[in-house]
């Protein structure tokens, strides 16, 4: 007699206190992966949260900044797939702190990368088969940054406007040269904003559904933004995740944008998120020049069809029902008996 024993995918992801590594997270385990998670710090607050809703984590210690540390975590959890979500992510921040941005967000991907290629064995140059860990690098739209052509796809010049857009395009350059130096299976989703109930409160979509909802219900009466020209390619995360593991399971590497084909101004946003409350934002909105960046990006747009072509990939959720969501969850969650008192609210209390 004989049984099949079962053969169970492992992932590791970094970033999975965040957004997407909540999102992602879900994802796999709903597809029957194992899920490890890298977390750093010594009492990462993040960790308890996670905890509480994705129970089945499984939690390995290390730091982007640390290549020793990721050389054991991947020696640990033997992955077959790496997924490096983590980074400095928002890009005001980048201006402030551009040199940990770059270590963080830049050199961290090195530094997974070189974790992947030591603990493989990979030691000359295009080791045959390049191991077998496959990785995914979480590259962004902001690396089109002043953009040459709209809509973006993956043969539009790059053109950071941010320390951490340059940050993002040395991490996609490096997974490239690794793909081309080593043979590794090691690839780019160069995703466009990605928004969710769960987006932290500094995110500008986030900022406006919890302003709509601090005002609906009489909590405060105004909310401030900066540049409410500026366009971007809003989607859900949710969906975002799914194109993540299928980069990672087409037979061939390759880097491919994923976005909805569609752009809209923070104007409009703000519009349509007032409006679903039955307020006119005309009446609570104010703009102060401090919240404008030194460099601007004024719009994005990404061309999803090679993602939709090659991998099946499409976005379900479009930017009205996003929006609709994102209004109706901070309504509710603010209207909670328990809501905490340690306003503003962020991803801590989804
Ligand atoms: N955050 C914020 N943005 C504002 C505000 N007022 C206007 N904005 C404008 O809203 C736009 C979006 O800002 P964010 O939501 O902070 O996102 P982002 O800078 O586009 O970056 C996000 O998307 C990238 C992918 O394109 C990601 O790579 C990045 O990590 C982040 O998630 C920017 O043009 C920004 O100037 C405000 O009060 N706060």
């Amino acid at each position: 007699m004989s049984w099949e024993v079962p053969l169970t995918t492992r992932a590791l992801i970094t970033g999975i206190t965040g957004q997407d590594g909540s999102y992602l997270a879900e994802h796999l385990l709903e597809q029957g992966y194992e899920v490890w998670g890298l977390v750093r710090g010594q009492a990462n607050p993040h960790v308890s949260r996670l905890r509480k809703h994705i129970g089945d984590v499984r939690l390995v210690h290390g730091d982007l900044l640390d290549q020793g540390s990721l050389i054991s975590a991947v020696e640990k959890v033997r992955p077959d797939e790496v997924y490096n979500l983590g980074a400095i992510s928002f890009v005001p921040m980048s201006w402030q702190q551009a040199e940990i941005t770059a270590e963080v967000t830049g050199m961290g991907v090195l530094r997974m990368l070189e974790a992947i290629r030591v603990v493989s064995g990979i030691s000359g140059s295009r080791t045959p088969g390049g191991g077998q860990i496959r990785f995914y690098q979480a590259s962004s739209s902001e690396m089109f940054g002043q953009v040459r052509e709209t809509p973006q796809n993956e043969r539009t010049p790059f053109h950071p406007r941010s320390p951490y857009g340059v940050a993002k395009t040395y991490g996609h350059f490096i997974t490239q040269n690794y793909r081309e130096s080593y043979g590794m299976f090691a690839v780019s989703g160069i995703l466009f904003n990605h928004e969710s109930p769960r987006r932290g409160a500094e995110f500008v979509t986030r900022k406006i559904s919890l302003g709509v909802a601090r005002i609906k219900l009489g909590l405060t009466e105004k909310l401030t933004l900066g540049n409410l020209e500026a366009r971007r390619d809003w989607g859900y995360a949710g969906d975002y995740v799914r194109a993540m593991r299928l980069m990672l399971a087409a037979a061939t590497p390759e880097d491919y944008v994923i976005g909805t084909g569609r752009t809209q101004s923070v104007r409009e946003l703000v519009e349509l998120a007032f409006a679903t409350a039955g307020l006119d934002w005309r009446h609570h909105v104010i703009t102060d020049s401090a919240l404008t960046r030194p460099a601007e990006v004024d719009l994005l747009c990404g061309d999803p069809k090679k993602a939709r072509d090659q991998l099946g990939w499409e976005p379900g959720v479009t930017f009205e029902e996003l929006v609709t969501m994102m209004v109706e969850s901070d309504l509710a969650l603010l209207s909670r008996s328990d809501r905490p008192a340690d306003e503003p609210l962020s991803f801590d209390h989804w």
